[in-house]
């Protein structure tokens, strides 16, 4: 832990230490990664509680500093990589216990219709009416050139700062999504895998995965995993995402290659479980055994009751993860939907076969 978090634990209240931590980090960011970084916290509601209950339990010593009782074991040592715990502790996704998985028809999950949006800083119009309905259970793509609006869309839907809704309606569960903060939207069971994953120096990605998971668990009345419940219920996780457990002592992101990045935002999902999971470009920087690995992960990840949206450029990702409709965005609008033949046409004729009416 670096000199300046310590110095902050020391102005900072016991339970308000917990969620400084990663803030304090992204203030550290270059200015051009703090709005991302941002983005990332707000993903797991980890900066608006008022009273986020500790994960470091700590008190106050005779010398006046603050003692860490972070875990019995320093931190290097805490998920050694040949670590295997079998254990049998509360370990049910968040969403799972949520989901009412009862049968009957498939719910209407997202309803997105007229979608308008702006870039906040300049007024340009970059969404001009998106319409789209994803039921729970069902694969949606979205494909499209370069700058159609692909990622606007995504960031639009997780209430990204960036970017200013000026029309249309979204329905998230039932709720007007367009009202609820970033961090609600995350709680609600929204998960976006960014196309650019951002780094968090000084937070490990152990901390901050149990961290945003146990704020999940809050929200859904769930008590919360201690770190050794957080272990039995993570090391399936890894498995399923076939990465080592020793990814998790390092810093979110800092210094991970490309794919692993985006390993990292599947196991991110895989923790955090999600309704409806976006996957923004998951298959870009990946081999093709990562990219197997990513795509059996979300596979794994997908229930009846949960959806995925994936904005890719290549057929590659659709042939591991079968998408039931495929749309073509274009000028901020969807302007075909079809099935897998419009990703087989596109790969032969390109988007100048989408033109036609
Ligand atoms: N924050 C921003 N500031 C300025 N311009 C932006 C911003 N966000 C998006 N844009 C612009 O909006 C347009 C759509 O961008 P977006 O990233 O949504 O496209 P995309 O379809 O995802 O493209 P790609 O396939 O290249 O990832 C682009 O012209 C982009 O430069």
């Amino acid at each position: 832990m670096d000199a300046s978090v310590v110095l902050q634990s020391k102005i900072s209240s016991v339970t308000g230490l917990f969620y400084r931590i990663p803030l304090l980090s992204v203030l550290r960011l270059p200015k051009i990664h703090r709005s991302s970084a941002m983005a990332l916290l707000h993903r797991f509601g980890c900066c608006s509680s008022p009273s986020p209950p500790p994960l470091l339990s700590f008190k106050q010593s005779t010398s006046n500093s603050m003692l860490f009782t972070v875990s019995a074991l320093p931190r290097h040592r805490r998920f050694p990589p040949s670590f295997r715990l079998t254990a049998t502790l509360a370990a049910e996704s968040p969403t799972d216990s949520a989901s009412n998985g009862g049968g009957g028809p498939p719910k209407l999950l997202l309803e997105v219709k007229d979608l308008t949006a702006v870039i906040s800083e300049s007024g340009k119009e970059i969404l001009n009416g998106v319409n789209l309905s994803i039921y729970e259970g069902e694969i949606h793509a979205i494909m499209g050139k370069n700058g159609s609006g692909k990622s606007t869309f995504a960031k639009v839907l997780v209430g990204h700062r960036d970017y200013q809704v000026t029309g249309g309606s979204v329905v998230f569960k039932g709720e007007n999504l367009l009202e609820m903060e970033a961090e609600d939207r995350s709680l609600a069971g929204l998960f976006l895998s960014f196309q650019s994953p951002v780094e968090i120096p000084g937070v490990s990605n152990s901390d901050f995965l149990q961290m945003a998971y146990n704020a999940r668990r809050r929200k859904l009345g769930l008590p919360e995993l201690d770190p050794l419940q957080f272990y039995g219920y993570i090391m399936p996780k890894l498995e399923m995402v076939n990465i080592k457990a020793d990814f998790l002592n390092r810093n979110v992101n800092e210094g991970f290659s490309g794919g692993e990045k985006k390993r990292n935002e599947i196991l991110q999902l895989a923790v955090l479980g999600a309704e409806l999971a976006i996957l923004d470009e998951i298959d870009s920087g990946l081999d093709v055994d990562a990219l197997r690995d990513v795509a059996k992960a979300v596979n794994a990840l997908m229930t009846p009751t949960n959806s995925v949206l994936m904005i890719t450029h290549y057929r590659r990702l659709l042939e591991f993860i079968k998408p039931d409709y495929i749309h073509i965005m274009d000028d901020g609008r969807i302007t075909k939907t079809g099935d897998i033949s419009i990703a087989n046409i596109l790969e032969k004729e390109g988007y100048k076969a989408m033109s036609t009416p």
